[in-house]
C-alpha cells in the first residue's frame, strides 16, 4: 500500500441511502403515505411500475444490514428519515411506532461502531401535507421545523450529524418544473416558489436547531460543474446560467442571503420577489456543506431549451448507465469552487457513485462490477487532490451501500456497492464494496 492517497486523520468512511428507496413498509407502525407512495402508483411514472412498497425491506432487515456495514469496516452511514413515519399527518399527532424504528436502527448503528448522519428529509413529503400545498404552502417551514424539532429531542446526542435536505434543486427541478419527480408538477411559476419556500424550511430547521441541538447540521445539496462547450459568449453565458441554476441557487442564499442575478433572467416574470427577513432565517449559519457528486456538463447555448436556453453537449468518455459522463476531475474542481466562493468550509461528500450494468452474480460471494471499481478509485483520489489544495473534506459517504428503487427508474439503474436480488432479497456485496473496505480500513492507502 501506498502512502501517496493517505486521507487525513479521522476522515470519515461511510455510505449513503435514503429511506423511500430501501426501506419498504411504507405504511406499517401507523405511518401515513409519502408523495412518493402517491407517486409510484400513477401510471407510466416509475419505470416498470416499480414501487417502493417492499424495496430492499430494509425497514425489517436492518440489523442485518448494519451487520454488513461492520464487516466492510464503515464507519458511519448516512440514511433519510421518512417524515411520514413520524408524523402521518406531516404536523400535530407524533407516531410512536415510527420514532421507535429509527430508535432502533440509530442504537443497533450505535453499536456496532457506526456514527449516523441523519437527513431530515429525502424527497418524501407526508401525502397530507402536499394536500395542503407542500413545498407551495409557506407554511411548510413551520412544519418542517415542528418534524426536525421533534428529531432533535429523541435523537440529538446519539446523532451529531445532522441535515436538514437533501437535493433542494432535485426536488424543485424535477417536482415542479419538469415534472419527473413527485409530486409531478411541471409549473415555471412553481419552481421558484418551492425552492424559496424549501430554503425557508432549511433555515427554520437550522434555527430549531441552535435552539435544541448541541452537535452539527448542515444541508445537503447536488453539485455539477459547467464547462463551456466553446469559448464563444453565448456557450459562456449558457454555463453562467446553469450554473446559478443548479449550483449557486441554494448555496448562495445560505451563505450570502441572496440568490444569483442569472435567476431573475432564467425565469423573468416566474421569478417572485422575497421580503429581506426570508433571508435572514435563510442564511442562518450551517456547520458544514453536504455535497453530493456525480458527473458534470459541458455546456452550449440552445435556444429551444427550457427554461435555462442552456444544453449538454455529449463528449468522447466513459458515460454511467443513469448517461452521466464520468469525470473525476469535476469533484476536484467544484472542491476548490466551494473553497473559494464560500470561504473553505466544512465538507462532508454525501453521496458519490455510479451506475452501471452488473452482471449476474456469479457463485461465490463476489460479484465483479470492473466499472465501478474505477469510478470509485478516480472518484477518490480526486478528493484527495482536493484535500491536498487545502479543501476541508471531511468524510465520504459511497452512493449507495445496496442497489435500491432509483426514483423513477425503478430498480432498472444499481449503485449499491453492495447487490441486492429483489426477488430473495439476498445481498451480495460487490467487487467494489471490497475494495472500499480496504480503503476504509487503511485510510486510503489501498488506493
Ligand atoms: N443530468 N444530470 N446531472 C446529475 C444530477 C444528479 C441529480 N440526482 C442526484 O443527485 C441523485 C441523488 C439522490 O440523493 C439519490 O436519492 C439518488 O438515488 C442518486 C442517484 O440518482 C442521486
Amino acid at each position: 500500500m501506498s502512502q501517496a492517497f493517505e486521507f487525513p486523520q479521522g476522515f470519515l468512511w461511510g455510505s449513503a441511502t435514503s429511506a423511500y428507496q430501501i426501506e419498504g413498509s411504507p405504511l406499517v407502525d401507523g405511518a401515513g403515505p409519502s408523495i412518493w407512495h402517491r407517486f409510484v402508483r400513477t401510471p407510466g411514472m416509475v419505470h416498470d411500475g416499480d414501487t417502493g412498497d417492499v424495496a430492499c425491506d430494509h425497514y425489517r432487515r436492518y440489523k442485518d444490514d448494519v451487520r454488513l456495514m461492520r464487516e466492510l469496516g464503515l464507519k458511519a452511514y448516512r440514511f433519510s428519515v421518512a417524515w411520514a413515519r413520524i408524523l402521518p399527518e406531516g404536523k400535530g399527532r407524533v407516531n410512536p411506532g415510527g420514532l421507535d424504528f429509527y430508535d432502533r436502527l440509530v442504537d443497533t448503528l450505535l453499536e456496532n461502531g457506526i456514527e449516523p448522519l441523519l437527513t431530515l428529509y429525502h424527497w418524501d413529503l407526508p401525502a397530507a401535507l402536499d394536500d395542503r400545498g407542500g413545498w407551495l404552502n409557506p407554511d411548510i417551514a413551520h412544519w418542517f421545523a415542528e418534524y426536525a424539532s421533534v428529531m432533535y429531542r429523541r435523537f440529538d446526542g446519539r446523532v451529531k450529524k445532522w441535515a436538514t435536505l437533501n437535493e433542494p434543486w432535485v426536488v424543485t427541478d424535477g417536482g415542479y418544473l419538469h415534472g419527473a419527480l413527485a409530486p409531478g408538477h411541471r409549473n415555471r411559476f412553481e419552481a421558484p416558489i418551492a425552492t424559496h419556500h424549501l430554503l425557508r424550511a432549511h433555515g427554520a430547521a437550522v434555527q430549531a436547531y441552535r435552539a435544541e441541538g448541541k452537535h452539527a447540521i448542515g444541508l445537503v445539496v447536488n453539485l455539477e460543474p459547467k464547462y463551456a462547450a466553446s469559448d464563444s459568449a453565448e456557450d459562456r453565458a449558457a454555463v453562467r446560467r446553469a450554473d446559478a441554476y443548479m449550483n449557486r441557487q441554494y448555496l448562495d442564499p445560505v451563505f450570502f442571503g441572496r440568490y444569483p442575478d442569472e435567476l431573475e433572467e432564467i425565469f423573468g416574470e416566474a421569478w417572485p420577489q422575497w421580503p429581506a427577513e426570508d433571508f435572514e432565517l435563510i442564511r442562518q449559519p450551517i456547520d458544514y456543506v453536504g455535497f453530493n457528486y456525480y458527473t458534470r456538463s459541458v455546456t452550449r447555448h440552445d435556444e429551444q431549451a427550457w427554461p435555462l436556453k442552456a444544453a449538454p453537449v455529449k463528449q468522447h468518455a466513459t458515460y454511467t448507465e443513469t448517461g452521466w459522463e464520468v469525470f473525476p476531475q469535476g469533484l476536484t474542481d467544484t472542491l476548490v469552487w466551494l473553497r473559494d466562493r464560500y470561504g473553505n468550509p466544512p465538507v462532508y461528500i454525501t453521496e458519490n457513485g455510479s451506475a452501471f450494468y452488473d452482471p449476474p452474480v456469479a457463485d461465490g460471494d463476489t460479484l465483479d462490477d470492473p466499472l465501478r471499481v474505477d469510478y470509485l478509485r478516480k472518484h477518490l483520489r480526486a478528493i484527495h487532490a482536493a484535500i491536498c489544495m487545502g479543501c476541508d473534506v471531511r468524510g465520504y459517504m459511497a452512493w449507495s451501500l445496496l442497489d435500491n428503487l432509483e426514483w423513477s427508474l425503478g430498480f432498472s439503474k444499481r449503485f449499491g456497492i453492495v447487490h441486492v436480488d429483489f426477488q430473495t432479497q439476498k445481498r451480495t456485496p460487490k467487487r467494489s464494496a471490497r475494495l472500499y473496505s480496504r480503503i476504509v480500513g487503511s485510510n486510503g492507502r489501498a488506493l
